[in-house]
């Protein structure tokens, strides 16, 4: 390159980086459709023209700088990035877009996917807010809010009301929603159970796909989103049920097959609701000395009414609400094309499902699944690498779901825990997933977390 050559192109990285640090957008895109490579070009003070415009808070710059796949990794000479810089001077907006993107967290965590599986009952509509749990003059005043919503519980189920959704019948369920009014006298019995779920969660501009440069708006940062609440209540059933106006609603008889029809939002809901509810229903007397407890803290926490107690000198985990980790694998053959799936006794024929295990105290997730095949089926497992996780309010599990390798396969199978266990081939597993015509095993609903393992392991190597 020329001494001349060179000189032009020191000349529009500083026309460039100049444009940026002012905000002109339209020379920034005009300058970059001629020479993309400016775009993670640093000029003499080792600024790039992302570093400028988050300096500077430049919001659309930003934006049309990521938006055109710039770095946004770069640092300066004090080794800051433009998140940095951004966060520093105090451009908000700026440091929220930097921070947001999924690439990004590729970048932090390599191998990290952010569109992980998400499982049913896992989605979060509530934020939880366990900050406020202990502030009675707040609780207090959400419970009776106007804009509060309640669900009724009965046994441990919510009231739901269904529909018929489509033309296979296929029928959807929906949470009864209460206001205070409706439920007020509920409120004041002093067998009912309330607990606080947390508050909708605020959309903001910058949490949508379609960026926007313009602030939140106001109005939508001072109107408190509403609260939610469970109630438990040991009324009769057919009589709570009179209180809700819609048509078809019920107490699902079986949790196990009614709460899967229920919306990703509201299923995440009664997960959270169920498990907490059920730990009440379970911890009525304190596990350390045996004395009444009461409820505090919006339900997430017991304290024991015996003043003497050991549980009421430091943090007791007895205190809180349980959970129960789970290990569920998908056991695959050396060879590569078949896995391990196994029946309880109680499943519906020709249902084969992940075998699963509780793990045990001072046991790892990778040895818990070692231990619960071998247990189970006789073969041995290698490697053992993690998926995604289901909570499963049945009452209080955390379904961690893993694939493993086996290193060996003669089956030898417990009868005492499944009934049969079977090599299927990744043939007969995908005929099952298309809905072939005579396949040769069926598997759990898509609700579950052991059809998305079986279906996570054929799609990695295929397009279904
Ligand atoms: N979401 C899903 O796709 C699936 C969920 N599951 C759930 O996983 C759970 C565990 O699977 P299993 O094969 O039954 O476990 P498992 O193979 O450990 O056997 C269950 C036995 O373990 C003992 N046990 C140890 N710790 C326990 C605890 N904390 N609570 C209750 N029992 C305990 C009991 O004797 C029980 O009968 C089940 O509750 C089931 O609901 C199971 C398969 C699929
Ligand atoms: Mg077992
Ligand atoms: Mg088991
Ligand atoms: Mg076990
Ligand atoms: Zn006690």
């Amino acid at each position: 390159m020329t001494s001349l050559q060179l000189g032009a192109k020191e000349e529009m990285v500083e026309k460039f980086l100049d444009a940026a640090a002012r905000g002109d957008l339209t020379l920034v895109s005009t300058l970059l459709s001629h020479v993309p490579s400016l775009i993670n070009q640093k000029g003499d003070s080792g600024w790039t023209g992302l570093m400028l415009a988050a300096r500077n808070g430049h919001f659309g710059v930003v934006e049309a700088l990521l938006s055109q796949g710039c770095d946004k990794f770069l640092v300066n000479s004090s080794s800051q990035t433009a998140y940095d810089i951004s966060k520093f001077w105090g451009h908000r907006n700026i440091s929220n877009l930097l921070s947001r993107t999924d690439e990004g967290c590729q970048r932090v965590l390599p191998g990290s996917d952010l569109h992980q599986q998400e499982n049913y009952f896992s989605r979060e509509m509530l934020d939880r807010l366990s900050g406020k749990r202990a502030d009675k003059v707040w609780m207090e005043a959400k419970r009776s809010d106007p804009g509060t919503v309640y669900l009724l519980f009965s046994n441990l189920n919510p009231m739901i009301s269904s529909s018929k959704e489509d033309e296979d019948n296929r029928v959807e369920s929906r949470l009864c929603r209460f206001r205070f009014e409706a439920v007020k006298d509920l409120l004041q019995k002093p067998q009912t159970l309330v607990i606080f779920l947390g508050v909708e969660k605020r959309k903001t501009p910058f949490s949508s796909s379609s960026s926007s440069s313009s602030p939140l708006q106001t109005e939508e940062v001072t109107q408190e989103p509403p609260a939610w609440f469970a109630i438990s209540t040991d009324e009769d059933a057919a009589e709570l049920l009179k209180r809700c106006r819609e048509k078809h609603s019920c107490f699902p008889k079986l949790p196990h097959r009614d709460l899967l029809k229920l919306s990703e939002e509201e299923a995440g809901v009664v997960a959270q609701a169920r498990s907490v509810l059920a730990w009440h229903s379970r911890y009525s007397f304190c596990p350390t000395c045996g004395s009444s407890t009461k409820m505090e803290e919006g339900g997430y926490k017991r304290r024991c009414l015996n003043s003497d107690c050991r549980s009421l000198k430091g943090v007791h985990n007895t205190c809180y609400p349980r959970v129960d980790p789970v290990v569920i694998m998908l056991v695959i053959h050396p060879d590569g094309n078949q896995c391990l799936l196994g029946r309880k006794k109680i499943f519906p024929t020709g249902l084969f499902s992940c075998l699963a295990g509780f793990v045990e105290p001072g046991e790892s997730m990778e040895e818990a699944v070692r231990r619960e095949v071998e247990e189970e089926s006789g073969v041995k497992v290698g490697p053992v690498s993690y998926v995604s996780c289901q909570p499963w309010p049945m009452p209080s599990s955390l379904m961690i779901g893993c694939l493993a390798v086996a290193i060996s396969t003669d089956i030898k199978v417990d009868e005492n825990e499944i009934e049969d266990a079977s090599w299927f081939t990744r043939q007969q597993v995908t005929e099952t997933l298309l809905k072939g015509p005579r396949p040769a095993l069926t598997i759990p609903p898509r609700q579950t977390i052991a059809h998305q393992l079986i279906r996570h392991w054929i799609g990695m190597n295929s397009n279904l």
